[in-house]
């Protein structure tokens, strides 16, 4: 029987062991986590996710902080609102929720975030760490899905690791954090010639493609663990129902263990930005180390 992985329990316990941390830090005089969430115009699924990222924050004893701005707001003011929330002794961890509505160039208000506080590990400061296995703020869903594998796997030394998709956000630091923990990697795309043939081979594959349920089973190897990084929204009789990347029903018979859409790497991604504005934040209190 495969394992169907709880990534909201997984989530459950990485939360709950920040908060634990956190009430230490509170006990010893020390200051709150402070995270600042930043959302331009008024996306649909990004209020949602920027809503459970705030709920999280408080479970965690994360003081969040909101900043909303409307779709037509200049660049010029939202580089200078991350300039003082980069000088803010109360913020720890900046997240400037993605996509930015065009007109604004996301590149360089991303490079504005200071790297100390880039709770997201997309600054290229933070990616060049990565790559080069120096400390860095990760990227939360690639962590999210590593702490998944290292849960079901233990050792992932020698697997061989298939990612779809080669995104900054997601494909990319995968890739890197896969190879850190001695996994053979191979990233496949859009342009891959044989992907079937080569997902075929994969002891864990990821699927991080944003194509509702690409992946089959007649794709995989018998007993692989599935990642699905997939969130697709889509109209089944009239109602919104979220589909991954991966065709679930199809390759629940086949894998030895995957994510589930919702309930997967969803609340993983959430989690891992608590374990990275704790991590800011003693880094930024001067504890050395993680
Ligand atoms: N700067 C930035 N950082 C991000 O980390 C970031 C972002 N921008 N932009 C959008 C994506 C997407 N993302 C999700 C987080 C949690 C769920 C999540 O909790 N999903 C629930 C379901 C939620 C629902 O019902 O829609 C689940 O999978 O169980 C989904 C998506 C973070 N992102």
């Amino acid at each position: 029987m495969a394992t169907i992985i709880d990534g909201k329990a997984v989530a459950f316990e990485v939360v709950a062991s920040v908060a634990k941390e956190v009430a230490t830090l509170v006990e010893q005089g020390l200051q709150r986590p402070g995270l600042a969430v930043v959302l331009v115009g008024d996306d649909a699924a990004s209020q949602v996710y920027v809503r459970n990222k705030i709920r999280t924050s408080e479970q965690a004893g994360i003081t969040s902080i909101e900043h909303r701005l409307a779709a037509d707001v200049s660049q010029q003011t939202l580089l200078t609102l991350i300039d003082e929330l980069n000088a803010s002794d109360q913020v720890n961890g900046i997240l400037v929720q993605l996509p930015l509505p065009d007109g604004l160039d996301e590149k360089l208000i991303l490079e504005r975030i200071s790297p100390a506080k880039d709770v997201d590990g997309f600054h290229p400061m933070n990616v060049g760490a990565l790559s080069s296995g120096l400390p860095s703020l990760v990227p939360c869903t690639p962590q999210g899905c590593l702490i998944m594998l290292q849960q079901q796997l233990g050792d992932l030394s020698g697997k061989h690791a298939v990612v779809v998709g080669r995104s900054n956000i997601v494909g990319k630091p995968m890739a890197a954090l896969l190879l850190q923990q001695s996994c053979t990697v191979t990233v496949v795309h859009s342009r891959t010639k044989n992907i079937e043939q080569l997902c075929a081979q994969a002891d864990i594959l990821v699927a991080a493609v944003g194509r509702p349920e690409m992946v089959k089973a007649s794709w995989l190897k018998e007993g692989a663990v599935v990642i699905d990084v997939g969130i697709n929204a889509q109209e089944v009789d009239g109602k919104r129902k979220l589909v991954g990347d991966v065709d679930f029903a199809d390759c629940l018979a086949k894998v030895s263990a995957i994510t589930p859409v919702p309930g997967g790497v969803g609340p993983m991604t959430i989690a891992c930005l608590m374990q990275n504005t704790l991590i800011a934040a003693k880094r930024q209190l001067g504890f050395s180390g993680n």
